[in-house]
Formats: C-alpha cells, structure tokens, sequence
C-alpha cells in the first residue's frame, strides 16, 4: 500500500511550488488548479498572441507539481521539451508562447493538508482521494459550484448527492439533469422549462429542473455534452440566478446551487471551440478530479469491504477475499473504475455459497463477456431475486462455468426486464437507476431482446 505520503489519517503531504510570468508576481501552487492563458478569467493571465485561451494547467500533486498542456495550439515546454504532462519536482524554466515562466518548489517542498477517509458513501485509503473528501466536505458547507471530473465510475455522481447531503440544502430537491441526453432542439425545453403549446409537440406545461429543485442542488450530468448553442442562456441563468420557460413571459428566481459532472477534458474543450470558456469559468469554481482507479489500487481493499457490508455482508465477509484475489484485482486496469470493482463484487457475494471464497477477480469484466445465444428471448414474468430460485433445476449436467453464465444472465435479464417496467422503457432513468452507462444499458437490452415502444428502435 502506498502509506508513504499519509502521515496520518488526518493529512496527506503534497508538492507545491510557485510560478511567475516575466516580471509579475508570483503564483502559488497548491491544489487548486492555476490554469494560465490568454482568457481574462484565468488564474495567469498572458498577453500573447501565441498562448491558447486555456493554455496549461498546474496543480500540487504527491508526486510534484503537475503541469498538463491543456491542448494549446502551440504547446507547452519544459527545459526545452514539448510536454503533455509533466510532474515538476525542482526550479526550472517553463515557454508557452513567447512568454518565459520561472518555477520553484515550495519551501518547505512537502504541503501538508488536511484529509478524511469517507465523504457520504465515498470511502477511500488513497492520500489523493482522502485529499479530495476533505476538499468535497469543505466546499459542501458553501453554495459554491463544483465541477467533478474523472472518468466513468468514478463517483462522480455520488460525490455530488454526497455534496447535498453534507449541505444546508440537504432537506430540498436533489435534481439531476443528464446534459448528455438532451437533444440539442429541446435544450432549452428540457433546462428551463416550456408552457403549453409553446411548440409542437408541447401539449402540457413541463416545469424547469431548476424549479423542481428550489431550494436544493440541481446537478448536471455530463455537462460537457451540453449543445453548444444552449450554453449562452445556462450561463444567463447561472449568473442571474433567474429563467424564462420557452413560452413564457417572464422571468423567475430561482434559489438553486448547482454541482456539474462530466468525463470530458472541458478546459480542453475550451481550446477546441466546443464548450464555452465563460461558462467553464463560471461552473468550474471550484473543481473536484476523482482519480482513475488504476491510479490508487490500494484504494481496492477498502473499496471491497464498503460494497460487502452494503450488500449486507458482516465483518467476516471481507475474509473471504483472499489475498491472492486482491491481488489479481491490483493488477487489473479498471477501464470501469469503481463501478466496474461494484459489479464484480455484487456478483462474486450472489453467485458464491455461504461461507464460500469470493471470487471478484473471475467477474470483472463481467458485463461485456457473456455472450449466451440460448438466453435470449421474452423476459419472464415472475421476477425473481438477483439469484431466482427456479435457477436450481438448469444447472443439472452441466460444466460449472455454462452453469454460471446460465445464472448471471437469468439474473441480468430478469434485472433489467423489472426496471425497463419500472422505469417505462426510458434509458437514461434504467441507467441512473443501474448505476450504469446508458450505453451498457442498450447493450443488456438487446442481449435479451427487451424493448418495448419508447427505444423499440434502438433495444
Ligand atoms: N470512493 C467510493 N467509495 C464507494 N463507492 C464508490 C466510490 N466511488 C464510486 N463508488 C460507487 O461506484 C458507482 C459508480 O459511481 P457514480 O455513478 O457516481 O460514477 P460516475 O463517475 O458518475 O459515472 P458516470 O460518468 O458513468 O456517470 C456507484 O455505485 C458508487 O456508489
């Protein structure tokens, strides 16, 4: 475990440093990001003509302070060498542009800040992530906005319900407002509301997530997919704090804090014409990047004993993991994160006896592996448990592994079968209700041949 850099439960140490344009004065580094560029709202302003808009990013990490080209169009240099990411740990000369940077570490080098080792339902051993709850639990207690980056599966979602919770707003609306699903002719619709008959196909009044969640948070989803030409107006509203429905006459307040997620780079996409940099700016008060799992396994242990005991597991359980289980999932690559290790331990507790080893590491992937023709068709109508009990009788004579493919996709089917019901075929709701991509969603969908009228086409 890497225990290095977590002086106690309560602090991590991370390298920080110090930069200067030219003649300006100097910028510290700790970890809030200072993003440099030719944009008025970054932390370094630089009048060059060969700078980007957001140009380079420099944050302390636990291993230097790291400096990330942000896709500028004339690039980021480092003792001379074009970098896309480097970790500095000693003084030297960076270039963007024209322009001559001077850095220095901090003295003392190592910053020690405070730490927390669960946020909500986040728990983590990590140095970085305990950094980032103790960030997140900061921030929670303020109306700031929060962008949360990181890859899927991260948290990302939790983190921002997590966020709520932890605020005075805790007893209001939590709205979530999946920006990836919008279709960029109702995303004015869908953000601020419409009357009735403001277009066609408007036959009732729809009211404004931002409505529904007075007085609480509204969390955008995926914000980076937000259709471009819709940002100017959530700018308007995020600034004024006020909307106008499509249809309607006036303006109303609205007393809302909003927490954003996505999986984009969207300071890169800034460069690229493709998100807003006022609106980056203005959402990105403050920004939270959950770290990719493959970049803190020894975060897994303690990942593994949360998700048992919420499956209703006993201090024991955890026993059953060997260590030689743990260590195969230390040297997986986690393109799911968080998510992708959940799966596997839900389906390693159902599939294994009482008292059984838990095999996690045989279920990863788990989701995209099975490929069973004879499974295919009408769901059933008795829904069962994850493990329906009618299961028993299929598993005579056969191999143990068809024999456990039979039951993982008895169980998907009847899984997703009872929440495309519930949920009336609606994807992105069966996603948020699976805990999954929607795209994964689809997937499972035509693996078992349910659909119905809303996504017929597409199930
Ligand atoms: N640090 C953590 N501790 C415990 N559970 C976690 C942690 N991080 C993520 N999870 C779990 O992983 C799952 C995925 O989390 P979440 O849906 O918030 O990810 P996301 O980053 O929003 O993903 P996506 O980008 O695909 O929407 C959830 O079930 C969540 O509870």
């Amino acid at each position: 475990m890497n225990d290095a850099t977590v002086l106690s439960r309560n602090k991590v140490e991370v390298r920080g440093g110090r930069i200067k344009a030219g003649k300006a004065g100097w910028v510290e580094v700790g970890t809030e990001p200072v993003i440099v560029g030719r944009n008025a709202q970054c932390s370094i302003v630089l009048d060059d003509a060969k700078i980007s808009a957001v140009h380079a990013e420099l944050v302390a990490t636990e291993q230097g302070v790291r400096v990330r080209d942000l896709g500028s169009r004339n690039g980021t240099f480092a003792g001379g060498v074009r970098v896309g990411e480097v970790f500095l740990l000693a003084a030297c000369k960076l270039r963007l542009g024209e322009t001559e940077l001077t850095f220095e570490p901090a003295r003392p080098e190592r910053i020690t800040v405070p730490s927390i080792p669960a946020f909500g339902p986040l728990v983590a051993q990590s140095a970085g992530m305990r950094g980032i709850f103790e960030k997140l639990s900061k921030v929670a207690s303020t109306d700031l906005t929060v962008l949360i980056t990181g890859e899927t599966g991260t948290g990302k979602e939790v983190a921002a319900q997590a966020i709520h919770q932890a605020s005075a707003r805790a007893k209001k609306p939590f709205v979530v407002v999946d920006c990836g699903s919008i279709p960029s002719s109702l995303a004015e619709a869908t953000l601020f509301g419409h009357e009735r008959g403001a277009f066609t196909g408007a036959v009732d009044k729809r009211l404004s997530p931002f409505v529904e969640a007075e007085g609480g948070t509204i969390f955008l989803d995926e914000l980076g997919e937000l259709p471009i030409e819709v940002q100017p107006k959530l700018l308007r509203a995020l600034a004024e704090r006020r909307i106008k429905s499509v249809g309607g006459s006036s303006y109303r307040e609205v007393d809302v804090r909003v927490l954003a997620a996505t999986r984009r780079d969207l300071v890169r996409a800034v460069n690229t014409g493709a998100f807003r940099s006022d609106l980056y700016f203005r959402v990105a008060q403050v920004r939270v990047e959950l770290t990719a799992l493959r970049q803190r396994l020894e975060d897994i242990p303690v990942l593994v004993r949360r998700m048992l005991r919420d499956l209703g597991g006993d201090e024991a359980s955890f026993d059953r993991v060997s260590n030689s289980t743990l260590e195969r999932l230390m040297r997986h690559d986690w393109p799911g994160n968080v998510r992708e290790l959940k799966n596997a331990v839900a389906v390693a507790y159902a599939l294994a006896g009482e008292g059984e080893e838990l095999d996690v590491a045989a279920h990863l992937g788990a989701l995209t592996e099975i490929h069973e023709p004879h499974v295919a068709g009408p769901p059933p109508s008795s829904a069962g448990g994850p493990v329906s009990s009618g299961a028993g009788a299929s598993f005579k004579g056969k191999a143990f592994q068809e024999a456990k493919h039979d039951v993982l996709a008895r169980f998907e089917r009847e899984y997703f079968a009872g929440l495309f019901d519930e949920a009336k075929g609606n994807i992105s709701e069966i996603a948020r209700r699976a805990g999954m991509e929607r795209a994964h969603v689809r997937t499972y969908l035509k693996r078992h041949g349910i659909h119905g009228k809303t996504e017929g086409g597409e199930a």
